[in-house]
Formats: structure tokens, sequence, C-alpha cells
């Protein structure tokens, strides 16, 4: 970042203990004036000031007391304020030691022999049940592989033929009509391919647009744009009462917060793991399948990964017992053994104190957003109701493009959606509360200027 820049911390705000905003970055030195736009003699700039003062130090205190903060260190982290792990979570410090070894010695040593020695043959269903931990489920019901897509289209296509088992009148698969893009385009395949139509509905009127047509229903956890959480067990039961299937994309609520899969009886779910789990850029996603449904499972993929028997080289398939019925081919191994490293972060970490910080980290961006922003200038599209929010904060703003280039410009990374959401992610295994409270006061400073 060449020219990241933060207003200064406030006159009179001096937090113990809170990481200087301005020595060493590249604004250092510069007015309040130069990089905010505005004369800090101005009426608003005055009452903001006197905000600001209690903002700044109620961030100190919430960073004091924040039993999350050492795991910051296991990151690797700039003077950045990054607020888009909702997209790609930051690099963990264990993953490049630990590739480089999977590289040289499994790799380059054992080569071939690592497929057992170095286990990476059974990785998927390993790293599954760590994955599966964080998502509430127990071992031996999720698999890790392929990308969150392929889970999509595996989940919903394999869904639809235990409906159709029940009764073959049922043709609708219903979809979240918000959804990120890939689950509509993968859903309407599968519908095609299965002799059903596809029904998009608002994810919170599934409940009561299910029906006895229904075979499936296709729903995001947290929506990619507004942040909106949806009630999962509510849906859930609302869907099985029904008789039909639900698939649960947790792309943006996995490493968030709770997901109780076991505990709400959720049949299918995907996600992926390079946003709140860090495991990088294309890192394998996941599919769960409830122990239940795992003898009925007939993947639409059923490659040799998946055979009872896979080094049997039989020519007719016979699928494994269990997750590894969810594989596909070979495991894309350096992608798997990075996610695998970058887990190891989460190993003392309960994922309800991960909610409590993230509610903590989101209300008070929206705290400091109001006491800050010019008024009218943004409208927050994320619900101000804790049951109703995941881990983002989603802004409506006219000029969000220019906005968020100009964020990012003064090392306040969060991303920009089309046509007018700003978005931005709470990490909180690695985001802290000063971070929080610079990021809206450079966001007020952007939005001023422009
Ligand atoms: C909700 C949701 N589903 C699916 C995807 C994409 O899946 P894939 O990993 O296949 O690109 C994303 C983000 O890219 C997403 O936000
Ligand atoms: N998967 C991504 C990628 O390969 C490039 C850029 C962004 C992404 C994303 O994950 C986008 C993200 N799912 C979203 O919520 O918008």
């Amino acid at each position: 970042m060449s020219d990241a820049t933060i207003p200064p911390e406030p006159r009179g705000a001096e937090p113990a203990g809170a990481e200087s905003s301005v020595s060493g970055l590249p604004g250092a030195g510069q007015s309040e004036a130069e990089l905010t736009g505005v004369e800090p003699t101005g009426v608003a700039s005055a009452g903001v000031e006197s905000a600001e003062v209690g903002l700044v130090g109620e961030a100190a205190r919430l960073d004091a007391a924040d039993r999350l903060r050492a795991k910051r260190d296991a990151f690797t982290l700039d003077e950045a304020i990054y607020l888009d792990g909702n997209s790609l979570g930051a690099l963990p410090r264990a993953v490049p030691p630990r590739l480089a070894d999977v590289v040289a010695r499994e790799w380059g040593r054992l080569r071939i022999r690592s497929w057992e020695e170095s286990g990476w043959w059974t990785a998927p269903e390993r790293i599954g049940d760590r994955v599966g931990r964080l998502l509430g489920a127990a071992p031996g019901q999720v698999v890790v592989g392929d990308s969150t897509s392929v889970n999509v289209f595996k989940a919903v296509v394999a869904a639809v033929r235990i409906a159709q088992e029940r009764g073959a009148h049922r043709d609708q698969i219903l979809v979240d009509e918000a959804t990120f893009p890939t689950d509509g385009y993968i859903a309407e395949s599968a519908a095609r391919m299965t002799g059903c139509t596809l029904r998009p509905v608002a994810a919170r009127d599934v409940p009561t647009a299910v029906g006895p047509r229904t075979a499936v229903a296709l729903v995001n956890h947290v929506d990619y744009r507004t942040g909106r959480l949806h009630d999962l067990p509510a849906t859930t039961a609302a869907v099985q009462a029904a008789g039909a299937l639900i698939v649960w994309d947790l792309c943006h609520s996995a490493g968030a917060l709770p997901v109780g899969l076991d505990a709400h009886g959720v049949d299918l779910a995907v996600g992926c793991t390079y946003k709140y789990l860090n495991g990088g850029p294309g890192a394998p996603a996941y599919l769960y399948v409830a122990r239940a449904h795992q003898p009925r499972f007939d993947s639409p993929l059923p490659g040799w990964n998946s055979h009872a028997d896979p080094f049997g080289m039989d020519s007719a398939y016979t699928p494994a017992d269990g997750a590894a019925r969810g594989r596909v081919g070979t495991p894309d191994i350096l992608s798997m053994l990075a996610l695998e490293a970058a887990l190891e972060v989460w190993d003392d970490v309960a994922i309800e104190d991960v909610r409590a910080k993230s509610l903590a980290l989101t209300d008070f961006f929206l705290r400091c957003v109001e006491d800050y922003v010019p008024a009218g200038r943004v409208r927050s599209l994320t619900p101000a109701a804790h049951a109703e929010r995941g881990s983002q904060v989603a802004l409506r703003c006219a000029d969000a493009g220019e906005v968020m280039a100009g964020l990012v410009r003064r090392g306040v990374i969060g991303d920009f959606r089309r046509p007018d959401v700003l978005r931005f992610g709470f990490t909180p295994l690695y985001t802290g509360f000063a971070e929080v409270e610079r990021a809206a006061r450079v966001l007020a400073a952007v939005l001023r200027e422009g």
C-alpha cells in the first residue's frame, strides 16, 4: 500500500494500550485537514471530534478486554485495516512453514509414498472433521474438496434424488432469490437435469413457500450482500415438515458464528474455507451430508475417489460409506494442507466467543459510523437485530465505487459490490476495536471529501 493514510486520533484521546494509528504510516505528520479534507475548526468537525474522543477510549477498553486479542499475532497483517476477510481471509503464520515442508519433504523427498505416509489420501475427511467441529457437526459428516460451486451441485442433485425417492411428484427447487449468483446458476442447471423447476423466493419466505411439490430448498445462511443472517433452525424445520430437504450455503457464516448443523438437524450444507476460515485463495470447499442421509447420498459426480475401493479400479461404481461419498477426484493436496495448517489457530477457540466478539465489532462499527459520518451519506443494509446479523456491515452509498477506492487508498480495505454497496467484513480472530473506530473515521473523512 503506497499511500495508506489514516486521519489522526482526536486531541485528548490517549488510549492506554491502543496501537498507534499514525506513527510509521505514510500519512504520519500530515495535518488532519490534509488527511480528511475537513478544516478542524469547522462546526461539524468540532462535534465529531468530541464523539471521537469517547469512541477512541471505548475502543481501547474493548481491546483491552478482548479475550481473542492475542490471536491476531497468529496472522500476517500490516498497518492496513483489513475488513475484507469475508472475501479472502488473512494469511495465518502457520501456513508458509507447513507448505514449505509439504513441498520440500512430503512431495520432494517422499513423493508417491506421501499419499499414505503423510496422510494425503485421508486429508479430505480428516480436515473435514476439523471444519465440522466449527460447524457443529460430529466427525464423519464433512468432506473437504472441490469448490463451493461444485459442492452446491453435488448437494442439490443428491438432495433432489433423495426427495424424489420419497415421492416422484417433488419437482420444485426453491432457491434464495438474493443468493450469491453461483448457487442460482447451479440450482437452475440441477433443476433442468432432474426434471424440476426452479422457484426463486426470498430466504425469509422459504418456510411459507415450501410445499408438497418441493424437493429441495437451497438457502444462504448469511446474505453475501447485506450481511443478513437467516433463521437456520426455523427454516430447516419448516422445509423438513413439508417433506423436503434443505441445503445451506455457509460461506459467510462458517468461522464467524455457531451454525449447529447436527443440533438443528440440517440435511446438507456446503461452504468455502477462504473467508473466515482463512484457508487461502481458492482453498478447497466442504460438503456436509448428515449421517442419516449418507446411505442414500447418490452423488451426481461419482468419481473414483468416492469409490468404496478406489484402487480396485473396478469398472462398476460402488460408493464408499460415510463422508468420503462426497469426494470426486484427486484432492488438491497443496491447498488442502495449507487449509489444515490454517485451521490450527482454531484449536483453542470457542465459536461462541467468536460470535460474541463479531457482534461487538459490528455494533461498534455501526455506532462509530452513526457518530462520524455526515447524515444521510450512507444507510446500513445490515440488520440491527443480532439474531439477523452475520459478521459484516453493508452500507448503501450512492458513490460506493469511488468511496471504496478512497478507503483503500487510505489503507482501509473493504469491498464494493455493485451498484452501491460498501461491504466491511469483521474477522474476530484478527480485527480489533481500535481498527474499527479508525475505519469509521477514515470513512467519514472520505465521505466529507467526496
Ligand atoms: C455465498 C457464496 N457461495 C458461493 C461462493 C463462491 O463459490 P466458489 O468457491 O465456488 O467460487 C461465494 C463467494 O465466492 C459465496 O459468497
Ligand atoms: N471467491 C472470490 C474470488 O475468487 C475473487 C474475488 C472474490 C471472491 C469472493 O469470495 C467473493 C465473495 N464470495 C463475495 O461474497 O462477494
